[in-house]
């Protein structure tokens, strides 16, 4: 039996979930996907750290009502979040980054990523900030160590474009992409056009578990600029940063302006867009959009996202799917723990007596 040792670097909504998976979905995933994942190892800013070298429970994990610093009462626990200690030195094949996305520099989460990297770990990654800030660096240092730096969950969530796109629309000659990048966004539009107040539908998202944890990042657009830095970059082999993305969000939006567009037949959309133009370089935007009522990205509701890509062999095909959740997203990290466990002469197979 294949058994991935994993540790979680952050364990807030969707590592938690990821935890909860674990906990109900061992067997079925040993026999479907061949392999099971043992958690050696949990570190969380508020909650504290813990190595277990055999082990923790996943249900005890997810169960417990741990309290600030909790961690210190588990064997082998500490109040302390000691993230370097715990990335260096648990016995992990696989290093789960999903702390607080930062838009400025990707910070912790870049080192996290690198230590990992260089100590010969795998990472499978949510956070988007390592992704759209260093992600050339942060995959050349997984090639020189033999491992994988893999994050299907950046952009959509377990909705995968990435991995699709890549593989399935090879040769299609992708020209640009525009689509709703953004869970919390789309659903406080959809929210805000029943009515409700924008605070209100903020705060909804927030506790359904969309938001980030600042949702400014969400509502001005911060956020969809990360993720049109990633696909630009990874489907379009553009090289762009967050700082050449025109970007603008949706605070501005009324409700008044809310009613003039479902009146004229439209509707609001945050859209995250790149094109590549006749001298071969990207351009990239964020910012609302007025749609007609029949434009393909105008249905999606709520928390869902969709991304239409322009491919020159078969005009435009449009993939929708969650774009948020934290269920969802930790569906992400399997995806990404698949595709490595899938990679021929994976050197991480343990074989359990
Ligand atoms: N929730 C979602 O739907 C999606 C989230 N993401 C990304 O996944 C990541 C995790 O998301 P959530 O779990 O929803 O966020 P969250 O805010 O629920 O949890 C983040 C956890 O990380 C911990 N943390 C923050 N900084 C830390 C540090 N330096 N060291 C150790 N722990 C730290 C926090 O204490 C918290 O428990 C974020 O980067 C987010 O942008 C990506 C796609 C979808
Ligand atoms: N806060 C983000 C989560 C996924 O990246 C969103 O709402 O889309």
């Amino acid at each position: 039996m294949t058994v991935y040792n994993i540790a979680l670097i952050g364990f807030g909504g969707v590592n938690r979930a990821l935890a909860e998976l674990i906990a109900s979905k061992n067997p079925l995933w040993e026999r479907d996907l061949g392999f099971r994942l043992n958690i050696v190892a949990v570190s969380d800013l508020y909650l504290g750290s813990v190595i277990s070298p055999n082990g923790l429970d996943a249900t005890t994990l997810v169960e417990s009502k741990f309290a600030k610093g909790g961690f210190s009462q588990l064997s082998g626990g500490s109040a302390e979040a000691n993230n370097e200690v715990v990335i260096k030195n648990a016995p992990a094949d696989i290093i789960v980054e999903a702390t607080f996305t930062n838009p400025k520099d990707g910070e912790p989460a870049v080192s996290h990523c690198r230590w990992a990297l260089e100590g010969g770990k795998h990472v499978v990654t949510t956070n988007k900030g390592p992704v759209a800030i260093a992600a050339q660096e942060l995959k050349a240092l997984a090639k020189k160590n033999g491992v994988r730096f893999e994050y299907e969950g950046s952009v959509m969530s377990g909705t995968p474009v990435i991995r699709m796109v890549d593989k399935t629309l090879a040769g299609a000659e992708l020209n640009g992409f525009e689509g709703i990048l953004n869970g919390t966004s789309n659903f406080v539009l959809g929210r805000m056009e029943t009515g409700m107040d924008f605070s209100a539908a903020v705060k909804e998202a927030q506790e359904l578990g969309y938001a980030e944890a600042d949702p400014t990042a969400d509502v001005e657009g911060f956020d969809v600029r990360l993720k049109v830095v990633i696909l630009a970059n990874e489907l379009l082999g553009a090289n762009l940063t967050p700082d050449d993305v025109a970007r603008k969000g949706i605070s501005g939006l009324t409700a008044a302006d809310i009613d003039t567009a479902k009146k004229a037949g439209s509707r609001w959309k945050l859209i995250g867009s790149a094109i590549r133009n006749a001298d071969g370089s990207v351009t990239g935007s964020v910012e609302p959009k007025c749609l007609p009522l029949e434009h393909p990205l105008a249905a999606v509701s709520g928390a869902t996202n969709a991304v239409s890509l322009n491919t020159e062999l078969l005009g435009s095909v449009t993939v929708t799917g969650p774009g948020a959740g934290r269920i969802e997203t930790a569906y992400a990290l399997l995806s990404d723990i698949v595709a490595i466990h899938n990679l021929a002469g994976a050197n991480l197979k343990k074989e359990a007596a």
